[in-house]
Protein backbone atom coordinates (compact mmCIF):
# COMPACT_ATOMS: atom_id res chain seq x y z
CA UNK A 1 0.00 0.00 0.00
CA UNK A 2 1.19 3.49 -0.71
CA UNK A 3 0.68 5.94 2.29
CA UNK A 4 0.91 9.86 1.70
CA UNK A 5 0.03 12.50 4.88
CA UNK A 6 0.70 15.94 4.63
CA UNK A 7 3.40 16.68 1.81
CA UNK A 8 4.28 20.42 1.97
CA UNK A 9 6.48 21.81 -0.88
CA UNK A 10 7.02 25.63 -1.24
CA UNK A 11 9.23 27.33 -3.69
CA UNK A 12 10.64 31.40 -3.23
CA UNK A 13 7.44 31.05 -0.34
CA UNK A 14 4.68 30.15 -2.92
CA UNK A 15 3.36 26.63 -1.34
CA UNK A 16 2.82 24.45 -5.07
CA UNK A 17 1.89 22.00 -2.79
CA UNK A 18 0.13 22.55 0.70
CA UNK A 19 -0.74 19.35 2.89
CA UNK A 20 -1.80 16.42 -0.05
CA UNK A 21 -2.37 13.47 1.64
CA UNK A 22 -4.09 10.06 0.38
CA UNK A 23 -3.80 6.24 -0.06
CA UNK A 24 -3.46 4.02 -2.57
CA UNK A 25 -4.40 0.24 -2.60
CA UNK A 26 -1.99 -2.99 -4.29
CA UNK A 27 -3.30 -3.42 -7.58
CA UNK A 28 -5.06 -0.06 -8.06
CA UNK A 29 -4.68 2.70 -10.51
CA UNK A 30 -4.67 5.96 -9.20
CA UNK A 31 -4.60 9.23 -10.84
CA UNK A 32 -3.62 12.72 -10.00
CA UNK A 33 -6.01 14.96 -12.52
CA UNK A 34 -5.44 18.87 -12.54
CA UNK A 35 -4.60 21.93 -14.79
CA UNK A 36 -1.18 22.79 -15.47
CA UNK A 37 0.91 24.10 -12.66
CA UNK A 38 -1.78 22.24 -9.85
CA UNK A 39 1.69 20.50 -8.21
CA UNK A 40 1.20 17.04 -9.75
CA UNK A 41 4.91 16.43 -11.03
CA UNK A 42 6.31 17.67 -7.42
CA UNK A 43 3.63 15.94 -5.80
CA UNK A 44 4.97 12.52 -7.68
CA UNK A 45 8.61 13.09 -7.32
CA UNK A 46 8.32 13.80 -3.64
CA UNK A 47 6.58 10.27 -3.55
CA UNK A 48 9.46 8.80 -5.95
CA UNK A 49 12.33 10.17 -3.75
CA UNK A 50 13.26 12.54 -6.44
CA UNK A 51 12.21 15.94 -4.60
CA UNK A 52 12.68 16.86 -0.84
CA UNK A 53 9.23 17.91 0.76
CA UNK A 54 9.42 20.66 3.66
CA UNK A 55 6.98 18.40 5.74
CA UNK A 56 4.86 15.02 5.54
CA UNK A 57 5.44 11.40 4.90
CA UNK A 58 5.65 8.98 1.79
CA UNK A 59 5.05 5.22 2.53
CA UNK A 60 5.62 2.93 -0.22
CA UNK A 61 5.24 -0.90 0.60
CA UNK A 62 7.01 -0.47 4.24
CA UNK A 63 9.83 1.80 2.52
CA UNK A 64 10.21 5.57 3.99
CA UNK A 65 10.51 7.20 0.50
CA UNK A 66 11.38 10.55 2.38
CA UNK A 67 14.56 8.92 4.50
CA UNK A 68 15.33 5.74 2.32
CA UNK A 69 15.14 6.98 -0.93
CA UNK A 70 17.64 4.56 -2.35
CA UNK A 71 15.21 1.52 -1.34
CA UNK A 72 13.03 2.99 -3.26
CA UNK A 73 15.02 2.35 -6.61
CA UNK A 74 14.10 -1.70 -6.72
CA UNK A 75 10.50 -1.59 -6.10
CA UNK A 76 9.18 1.68 -8.31
CA UNK A 77 9.50 2.27 -11.99
CA UNK A 78 9.09 6.03 -13.21
CA UNK A 79 8.31 7.24 -16.40
CA UNK A 80 9.26 10.90 -16.19
CA UNK A 81 7.36 13.87 -18.15
CA UNK A 82 10.08 13.54 -20.83
CA UNK A 83 12.39 10.24 -20.44
CA UNK A 84 15.67 10.87 -21.48
CA UNK A 85 16.03 8.50 -23.78
CA UNK A 86 19.69 7.89 -26.06
CA UNK A 87 19.21 8.80 -29.30
CA UNK A 88 21.70 6.61 -30.53
CA UNK A 89 21.51 2.89 -29.34
CA UNK A 90 18.69 1.23 -30.34
CA UNK A 91 15.47 0.36 -28.63
CA UNK A 92 16.53 -3.79 -27.43
CA UNK A 93 20.07 -1.82 -26.36
CA UNK A 94 18.36 0.86 -24.04
CA UNK A 95 16.09 -1.64 -22.70
CA UNK A 96 19.57 -3.66 -21.62
CA UNK A 97 21.32 -0.24 -20.64
CA UNK A 98 18.07 0.30 -18.27
CA UNK A 99 18.32 -2.85 -17.22
CA UNK A 100 21.58 -3.58 -16.15
CA UNK A 101 20.57 -0.65 -13.75
CA UNK A 102 19.25 -2.94 -11.20
CA UNK A 103 19.83 -6.05 -9.63
CA UNK A 104 16.86 -7.85 -11.52
CA UNK A 105 15.62 -7.15 -15.30
CA UNK A 106 12.99 -8.39 -17.13
CA UNK A 107 13.84 -10.30 -20.63
CA UNK A 108 14.19 -8.17 -22.96
CA UNK A 109 12.49 -9.90 -25.88
CA UNK A 110 9.51 -10.19 -23.26
CA UNK A 111 9.24 -6.65 -22.56
CA UNK A 112 9.93 -6.12 -26.89
CA UNK A 113 6.38 -8.22 -26.85
CA UNK A 114 4.39 -6.44 -24.62
CA UNK A 115 5.22 -3.42 -25.73
CA UNK A 116 4.63 -3.95 -29.34
CA UNK A 117 8.51 -2.84 -29.96
CA UNK A 118 9.43 -6.13 -30.92
CA UNK A 119 9.69 -4.72 -34.84
CA UNK A 120 11.67 -1.79 -33.76
CA UNK A 121 13.69 -3.81 -32.33
CA UNK A 122 17.22 -2.63 -33.75
CA UNK A 123 15.64 0.68 -34.52
CA UNK A 124 17.35 3.69 -33.28
CA UNK A 125 15.63 5.40 -30.89
CA UNK A 126 16.03 8.85 -32.58
CA UNK A 127 13.60 6.87 -35.62
CA UNK A 128 10.94 6.04 -33.59
CA UNK A 129 7.62 7.41 -33.21
CA UNK A 130 6.09 9.94 -30.69
CA UNK A 131 3.86 6.87 -29.77
CA UNK A 132 7.09 4.46 -29.80
CA UNK A 133 9.56 6.59 -27.66
CA UNK A 134 6.24 6.68 -25.28
CA UNK A 135 6.19 2.74 -25.19
CA UNK A 136 9.95 2.35 -24.72
CA UNK A 137 10.01 5.12 -22.13
CA UNK A 138 7.46 2.99 -20.08
CA UNK A 139 9.18 -0.26 -21.07
CA UNK A 140 11.96 1.29 -19.62
CA UNK A 141 10.05 1.89 -16.50
CA UNK A 142 9.25 -1.54 -15.85
CA UNK A 143 12.69 -3.11 -16.81
CA UNK A 144 13.09 -4.53 -13.15
CA UNK A 145 9.69 -5.23 -13.14
CA UNK A 146 8.71 -3.12 -10.23
CA UNK A 147 5.66 -2.81 -7.89
CA UNK A 148 4.58 0.35 -8.47
CA UNK A 149 4.83 2.30 -11.61
CA UNK A 150 4.51 5.92 -12.10
CA UNK A 151 3.65 7.97 -15.14
CA UNK A 152 3.52 11.63 -15.58
CA UNK A 153 1.57 12.37 -18.40
CA UNK A 154 1.95 9.33 -20.23
CA UNK A 155 -0.17 10.07 -23.17
CA UNK A 156 0.48 14.24 -23.34
CA UNK A 157 1.38 14.90 -27.28
CA UNK A 158 0.10 11.69 -28.20
CA UNK A 159 -2.38 11.36 -31.27
CA UNK A 160 -5.75 9.81 -30.53
CA UNK A 161 -4.60 6.36 -31.72
CA UNK A 162 -0.98 6.27 -30.22
CA UNK A 163 -2.85 7.60 -26.35
CA UNK A 164 -5.44 4.62 -27.04
CA UNK A 165 -2.81 1.91 -27.61
CA UNK A 166 -1.11 3.46 -24.61
CA UNK A 167 -4.13 3.05 -22.46
CA UNK A 168 -4.11 -0.57 -23.74
CA UNK A 169 -0.53 -0.87 -22.12
CA UNK A 170 -1.33 0.66 -18.97
CA UNK A 171 -4.21 -1.01 -18.08
CA UNK A 172 -2.09 -4.49 -19.16
CA UNK A 173 0.60 -3.64 -16.32
CA UNK A 174 -2.94 -3.29 -14.05
CA UNK A 175 -3.88 -6.52 -15.08
CA UNK A 176 -0.19 -8.02 -13.96
CA UNK A 177 -1.06 -6.98 -10.52
CA UNK A 178 1.01 -3.60 -10.07
CA UNK A 179 0.01 -0.24 -8.80
CA UNK A 180 0.18 2.33 -11.50
CA UNK A 181 -0.06 6.11 -10.03
CA UNK A 182 -0.48 8.64 -12.81
CA UNK A 183 -1.19 12.16 -13.48
CA UNK A 184 -2.98 13.49 -16.06
CA UNK A 185 -4.89 16.71 -17.50
CA UNK A 186 -6.87 14.53 -19.51
CA UNK A 187 -10.08 13.61 -17.83
CA UNK A 188 -10.93 11.21 -20.45
CA UNK A 189 -7.73 9.79 -19.70
CA UNK A 190 -8.76 9.67 -15.82
CA UNK A 191 -12.35 8.38 -16.14
CA UNK A 192 -10.98 4.94 -18.62
CA UNK A 193 -8.37 4.21 -16.41
CA UNK A 194 -7.80 5.17 -13.15
CA UNK A 195 -9.96 3.27 -10.25
CA UNK A 196 -9.81 6.45 -8.22
CA UNK A 197 -8.79 9.71 -8.79
CA UNK A 198 -7.74 12.87 -6.44
CA UNK A 199 -8.64 16.23 -8.45
CA UNK A 200 -5.79 18.71 -7.40
CA UNK A 201 -6.07 22.68 -7.97
CA UNK A 202 -3.15 25.20 -6.25
CA UNK A 203 -1.60 22.71 -4.43
CA UNK A 204 -4.32 21.00 -2.59
CA UNK A 205 -6.71 17.56 -3.16
CA UNK A 206 -9.61 19.17 -3.69
CA UNK A 207 -11.46 15.93 -4.80
CA UNK A 208 -10.47 12.13 -4.24
CA UNK A 209 -13.31 9.61 -5.24
CA UNK A 210 -13.76 6.92 -7.93
CA UNK A 211 -14.54 8.83 -11.62
CA UNK A 212 -18.45 7.45 -11.39
CA UNK A 213 -18.77 8.23 -7.97
CA UNK A 214 -17.27 12.09 -8.46
CA UNK A 215 -19.51 12.34 -11.29
CA UNK A 216 -22.56 10.98 -9.19
CA UNK A 217 -22.15 13.95 -6.46
CA UNK A 218 -22.55 16.30 -8.99
CA UNK A 219 -26.37 18.43 -8.60
CA UNK A 220 -26.54 17.99 -12.52
CA UNK A 221 -26.35 15.56 -14.97
CA UNK A 222 -26.45 16.82 -18.18
CA UNK A 223 -24.38 19.90 -19.43
CA UNK A 224 -25.64 22.16 -22.23
CA UNK A 225 -23.11 24.16 -23.99
CA UNK A 226 -22.99 26.86 -26.75
CA UNK A 227 -20.79 29.89 -27.92
CA UNK A 228 -21.47 32.50 -25.13
CA UNK A 229 -23.08 36.13 -26.18
CA UNK A 230 -23.07 39.21 -24.83
CA UNK A 231 -26.46 41.22 -24.06
CA UNK A 232 -28.35 38.11 -22.17
CA UNK A 233 -27.78 38.28 -18.59
CA UNK A 234 -27.39 34.64 -16.69
CA UNK A 235 -30.40 35.10 -14.48
CA UNK A 236 -32.57 34.34 -17.79
CA UNK A 237 -30.68 30.91 -18.14
CA UNK A 238 -30.97 30.28 -14.42
CA UNK A 239 -35.03 30.64 -14.55
CA UNK A 240 -35.04 27.67 -17.07
CA UNK A 241 -36.03 24.07 -15.36
CA UNK A 242 -33.69 21.79 -14.18
CA UNK A 243 -30.54 24.68 -14.24
CA UNK A 244 -28.36 24.28 -11.26
CA UNK A 245 -26.05 26.16 -12.56
CA UNK A 246 -24.79 28.66 -15.20
CA UNK A 247 -21.26 29.52 -16.06
CA UNK A 248 -18.89 31.35 -18.87
CA UNK A 249 -15.90 30.36 -19.70
CA UNK A 250 -12.56 32.23 -20.92
CA UNK A 251 -12.62 30.38 -23.58
CA UNK A 252 -16.49 32.04 -24.39
CA UNK A 253 -18.82 29.19 -24.13
CA UNK A 254 -21.68 29.23 -21.93
CA UNK A 255 -22.35 26.04 -19.47
CA UNK A 256 -25.52 25.39 -18.19
CA UNK A 257 -25.41 22.52 -15.91
CA UNK A 258 -28.90 20.73 -15.08
CA UNK A 259 -31.08 18.00 -13.80
CA UNK A 260 -33.54 18.05 -16.36
CA UNK A 261 -31.87 18.03 -20.16
CA UNK A 262 -35.44 17.74 -22.01
CA UNK A 263 -36.73 20.28 -19.30
CA UNK A 264 -33.75 22.80 -19.96
CA UNK A 265 -33.79 21.87 -23.87
CA UNK A 266 -37.21 23.09 -24.16
CA UNK A 267 -36.63 26.12 -22.57
CA UNK A 268 -34.18 27.04 -23.73
CA UNK A 269 -35.44 27.59 -27.27
CA UNK A 270 -38.26 30.32 -27.05
CA UNK A 271 -35.66 31.96 -25.06
CA UNK A 272 -32.89 32.20 -27.92
CA UNK A 273 -35.96 33.62 -29.73
CA UNK A 274 -36.77 36.27 -27.50
CA UNK A 275 -33.60 37.46 -27.33
CA UNK A 276 -31.94 36.82 -30.30
CA UNK A 277 -29.88 34.13 -29.39
CA UNK A 278 -27.94 32.27 -32.36
CA UNK A 279 -26.98 29.63 -30.43
CA UNK A 280 -23.56 28.77 -32.27
CA UNK A 281 -22.27 25.33 -31.25
CA UNK A 282 -24.97 23.80 -29.50
CA UNK A 283 -24.04 20.49 -28.02
CA UNK A 284 -25.60 18.51 -24.75
CA UNK A 285 -23.27 15.91 -22.78
CA UNK A 286 -23.20 13.87 -19.96
CA UNK A 287 -21.68 14.94 -17.08
CA UNK A 288 -18.14 14.09 -16.85
CA UNK A 289 -14.70 14.81 -14.00
CA UNK A 290 -14.59 18.32 -16.12
CA UNK A 291 -17.62 19.18 -14.76
CA UNK A 292 -16.58 18.13 -11.35
CA UNK A 293 -13.43 20.37 -11.42
CA UNK A 294 -15.54 22.99 -12.88
CA UNK A 295 -18.20 23.09 -9.85
CA UNK A 296 -15.19 23.24 -7.29
CA UNK A 297 -13.05 25.24 -8.81
CA UNK A 298 -15.30 27.70 -11.32
CA UNK A 299 -12.71 27.25 -13.94
CA UNK A 300 -12.17 24.73 -16.67
CA UNK A 301 -9.70 22.23 -16.37
CA UNK A 302 -8.95 21.99 -20.21
CA UNK A 303 -9.99 25.05 -22.02
CA UNK A 304 -11.56 24.11 -25.71
N1 LIG B 1 12.13 23.62 -9.10
C1 LIG B 1 11.17 24.54 -9.05
N2 LIG B 1 11.43 25.81 -8.69
C2 LIG B 1 10.47 26.75 -8.60
N3 LIG B 1 9.17 26.51 -8.90
C3 LIG B 1 8.84 25.26 -9.28
C4 LIG B 1 9.83 24.23 -9.37
N4 LIG B 1 9.19 23.10 -9.77
C5 LIG B 1 7.89 23.41 -9.91
N5 LIG B 1 7.67 24.71 -9.64
C6 LIG B 1 6.36 25.41 -9.66
O1 LIG B 1 5.47 24.68 -8.87
C7 LIG B 1 4.15 24.69 -9.43
C8 LIG B 1 3.66 23.25 -9.58
O2 LIG B 1 4.40 22.61 -10.61
P1 LIG B 1 4.18 21.10 -11.04
O3 LIG B 1 5.14 20.80 -12.14
O4 LIG B 1 4.23 20.24 -9.85
O5 LIG B 1 2.70 21.14 -11.58
P2 LIG B 1 1.94 20.09 -12.48
O6 LIG B 1 0.57 19.98 -11.92
O7 LIG B 1 2.72 18.84 -12.62
O8 LIG B 1 1.84 20.83 -13.85
P3 LIG B 1 2.23 20.32 -15.33
O9 LIG B 1 1.00 19.62 -15.78
O10 LIG B 1 2.48 21.58 -16.04
O11 LIG B 1 3.43 19.44 -15.19
C9 LIG B 1 4.26 25.44 -10.73
O12 LIG B 1 3.81 26.75 -10.50
C10 LIG B 1 5.74 25.42 -11.04
O13 LIG B 1 6.11 26.56 -11.76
Amino acid sequence: MIRVRNLVKSYGGTRVVDGVGFEVAEGEVFGLLGPNGAGKTTTMEMMEGLRKPDRGEVCLFGVDGIRKPAKLKEIIGIQLQSTALFDHLSTEESILLYGSFYKKMRPPAELLRSFDLEEKRRTLVKHLSGGQRQRLAIALAVVHDPRVIFLDEPTTGLDPKARRALWEIILHLKEEGRTLFLSTHYMEEAEQLCDRVAIMDSGRVIALDTPARLIRQLASDSVIEFAAERGVSDAHFRELEGVKEVKRTDGGWMLLLTDNLRGTLSGLIPLADREGLVLNGLRTRSATLEDVFLERTGKRLTEQ
